[in-house]
Parts: C-alpha cells; structure tokens; sequence
C-alpha cells in the first residue's frame, strides 16, 4: 500500500492532513500583509474562503482551528510572523475567531453562482463582527469600526470577488 492509498483508507487522516495543509495555506496567507495598526491588511480572508468554499464547511473550520492552535503554541503564522498566547489576545484577536465561522458559512456556498456570491459575500462581512467588538475593547467603538472595518471595505469587495472567481474557474475545470 503506498502511502497516499494509505491516506485514502483512513477518512479521519485524510481529513486532518488536508486540514494542516489548509492551516498551511492561511499560515501563508497571513505573512502577505501590509503592516497597519491597529489592524494589519492580508490576504488570510482569501484564503479561508477558499477553504471553506472548496474544502467544505468542516474541513474548512477544522483548518482555521488548526491554524489557530498552531499560534497559540507559539508558531509565527498570524500576521506578519506573529504567534504565541500574547498575539491570540491581542487587537486582532477577534478576526482569527471570525475565521472559523467565515470558513464554515463559505462552505455552504454551493453551486449557483448567485448563492455562490452572497454566501461569500456573508462568510466574508461575518469576521467584521467578532473583528471590530473585540478590537473595540482597545481602541473604543468608534476607532475599532474605522480602522478594522471601513478601511478594509475595499479590499474585502476585491478579496471576495477573487475568491468567487476562483471557485467559479475550479468548479468548471
Ligand atoms: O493577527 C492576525 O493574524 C489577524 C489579522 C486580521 C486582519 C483582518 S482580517 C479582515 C481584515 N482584512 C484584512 O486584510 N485585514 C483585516
């Protein structure tokens, strides 16, 4: 048997192999980022529509919560090579939670190409929320709405059109 029929006959292996190789991707995804405080930009919500939308809601959140983990442990993957228990409570903290629930809702995407834009649309505003009330609880409300969300209107409209284009290609391929 070799080694990739050995991963086949194994669901759970499989599913955490692919789950780490997905951790892997957003670890990547993170160090592309433009240096901003208190919110730095990246391309991490990119990919975790990707993995959700692609892999599927449970492989995709179950790849964020590695990712997550794997900082919390201490390893450089957030932003800009940051990790440790310090980085996972910090202003951006409530982003890297968004990311489990934006992973799981991309998941639900499907196949029309309208449900396909909004489920992304949602899956990406979703990490907003957790985003800017935590952040808020070191820069205020207003300051937290500013530069974690209305700052990043743009990008995300790109991002999220980057990432139906993507599935839209895979799916047809
Ligand atoms: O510290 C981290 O690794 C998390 C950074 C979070 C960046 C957020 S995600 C949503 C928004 N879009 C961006 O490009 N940056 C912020």
């Amino acid at each position: 048997m070799t080694a990739i029929q050995g991963l086949a006959a194994r669901p759970a292996l499989r599913f955490w192999s692919q789950a780490l190789l997905g951790s892997a991707v957003l670890a990547a995804s993170a160090q592309v980022s433009l240096p901003m405080w208190p919110v730095p930009a990246t391309l991490q919500t990119l990919a975790v529509l990707l993995l959700g939308a692609l892999g599927g809601s449970r492989l995709g959140a179950a790849a964020v919560l590695l990712y997550i983990a794997e900082g919390a442990m201490g390893l450089p993957v957030f932003a800009a090579g940051t990790g440790g228990p310090a980085a996972l409570m910090g202003p951006t903290a409530g982003f890297l939670l968004g990311f489990v629930a934006s992973a799981w809702i991309a998941g639900q995407a499907g196949q029309g190409a309208l449900r396909q834009a909004l489920v992304l649309a949602a899956a990406h505003l979703v990490v907003f929320v957790p985003g800017v009330l935590w952040l808020s609880g070191f820069v205020g409300l207003e300051r937290a709405v500013m530069a974690g969300f209305v700052l990043f209107v743009p990008g995300t409209a790109v991002k999220t059109a980057l990432a139906f284009a993507t599935l839209r290609a895979l799916r047809r391929a």
